[in-house]
């Protein structure tokens, strides 16, 4: 290709230890199946990176865009300009190659934030802009659009910075800018990452650098690769991940005021608690606001069972006879610790399915594969446990089971994770299928209490009895 990325950089395929990315959970005691009176304040995390893996995961495993109903919440730096949405992307009087590009993406139409938000990024003169919405609904590709429409390919030096909170996010950004950018191959571009090692002395020649904030600021600084005052749009993606990363906060304002004043200002998170907020106003002076309300989820098209048994080797019999008794598309199930889900990946895949493992132990780029072999449907069961398949959106799995139901760290029901996990953005209208693991008083008292949180009856499964199962699918 045109950019470089060296090919010990590429994302997942590289075995180098150079995307290490942890996720800790408290190592379990031989031979035991802790139930929540033992696990105590479990799982533990490392949560900056945590965060970030996650985010990437989510990215991975969607296929389209989150789609949403909701209104665009739209504050203006100047209240008494016109507020401008555009409703195809030709109205954007975008560069044909862009326009290319975009449609080559197989894009139709703007996504809901795309709307208003590429008509403030393309104004002359530029606008600074704080935008959030959930992941999936098209930020990234926003923004990409908005620096491939900035930088003038005939000037060779660096004119757009993006700083991502982790190297893989940076490189999951950089393949779209990539693609958009496939016709326009005249703009180039470069990941400021570790282990992407220049010259000393040597200046870029590319258009647009892509990294973390770390080595995007020693690039900037230290060893001026980069001309800050040459810079025409700074995007700063994911502020709410970045934020939970000690030193990316105070590396990326240091960079900020290296920039012109002229310079745009983007900056884009999927949720805006106070901390990111501070941050936000920190890094982007006098900014257009735009907020899309995530789509509440609820579980009123999903039809929730219980399966009462007495140990895990029962509960895979259920598993095994629901399996026998309906057509599972693709399920994801989860387990409360990493030694219950490799078992009973282990105890599927005799059995004959083809199964996919997401554990802690792996390697964020080890999970990232796992996520994108399932998407692409080349699993059908996915088992996961519980601390790293947080957050996780599955909308697309129609069939859920809590192999353990999700639990906090004090051993309380978790009825956010379980919401989530469950629920559906009701207007899909898409029906969804629950089935949760019951194996001890105690996880029956959990049931009880998820069920009177959300005031909806999860009916009892006899799962040894075929008919009965059958009825569940129907
Ligand atoms: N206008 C569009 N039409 C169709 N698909 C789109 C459009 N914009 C983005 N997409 C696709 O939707 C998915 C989500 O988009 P994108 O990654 O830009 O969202 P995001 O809000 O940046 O998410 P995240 O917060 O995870 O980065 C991607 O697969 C992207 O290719």
């Amino acid at each position: 290709t045109n950019y470089l990325a060296p090919d010990e950089l590429s994302l997942f395929c590289s075995s180098s230890q150079m995307g290490k990315l942890q996720l800790k959970e408290k190592p379990e005691e031989n031979g035991k199946h802790p139930c929540a009176a033992e696990l105590g304040p479990l799982p533990y995390l490392v949560v900056s990176e945590d965060v970030g893996a996650q985010s990437l995961l989510n990215k991975l495993i969607r296929n389209n865009l989150v789609n949403t109903t909701n209104q665009v919440e739209v504050l203006q730096k100047d209240p008494n300009s016109p507020l401008y949405s555009v409703k195809s992307f030709e109205e954007l009087r975008l560069k044909p190659q862009l326009l290319q590009g975009v449609y080559g993406m197989g894009f139709n139409r703007p996504s809901k934030i795309q709307e208003t938000a590429l008509p403030m990024m393309l104004a002359e003169p530029p606008q600074n802009l704080i935008a959030q919405s959930q992941s999936g609904t098209g930020k990234t590709a926003a923004f990409v659009l908005a620096m491939l429409s900035h930088v003038d390919p005939n000037n060779k030096y660096p004119q757009c910075l993006c700083v991502s909170p982790t190297y893989e996010l940076a490189l999951q950004t950089g393949k779209v800018i990539e693609q958009m950018g496939k016709y326009y191959p005249e703009v180039k571009l470069v990941y400021a990452i570790r282990g992407n090692k220049l010259q000393r002395g040597m200046k870029l020649q590319e258009q647009i650098v892509i990294g973390t904030p770390g080595t995007m600021l020693d690039w900037c600084s230290k060893f001026k690769f980069i001309d800050p005052k040459k810079i025409k749009v700074f995007v700063l993606d994911e502020a709410d991940v970045m934020i939970a990363t000690q030193g990316h906060q105070d590396q990326s304002i240091r960079i900020q005021r290296m920039l012109p004043k002229n310079c745009q200002m983007l900056l884009f998170s999927a949720t805006f608690e106070e901390s990111v907020w501070n941050f936000a106003q920190r890094i982007v002076p006098d900014p257009n606001i735009i907020k899309l309300k995530r789509e509440e989820e609820t579980l009123d098209t999903i039809k929730q069972y219980y399966v009462l048994c007495n140990s895990k080797e029962e509960k895979f019999q259920a598993l095994s006879n629901i399996y026998g008794a309906i057509t599972i598309a693709q399920a994801m199930i989860f387990c409360h610790t990493r030694k219950t889900a490799g078992w009973l990946a282990g105890e599927l895949s005799r059995e004959g399915h083809q199964v996919a493992l997401l554990s802690g132990e792996m390697q964020v780029e080890q999970r990232a594969a796992v996520i994108e072999r399932f998407r692409d449907g080349k699993e059908k069961v996915l088992v996961t446990t519980n601390v790293c398949a947080r957050g996780i959106d599955v909308e697309q799995v129609s069939v859920v089971i809590n192999f353990d139901l999700p639990i906090d760290k004090d051993g309380n029901p978790d009825n956010e994770t379980y919401l989530h996990r469950i629920g559906r953005t009701g207007r899909f209208g898409k029906r969804g299928l629950a089935i949760n693991m019951v194996d001890s008083k105690m996880s029956m008292n959990i049931l009880y209490r998820i069920q009177e949180h959300f005031n909806k009856k999860i009916e009892k499964l006899d799962t040894d009895d075929l008919d009965e199962i059958e009825k569940i699918a129907s």
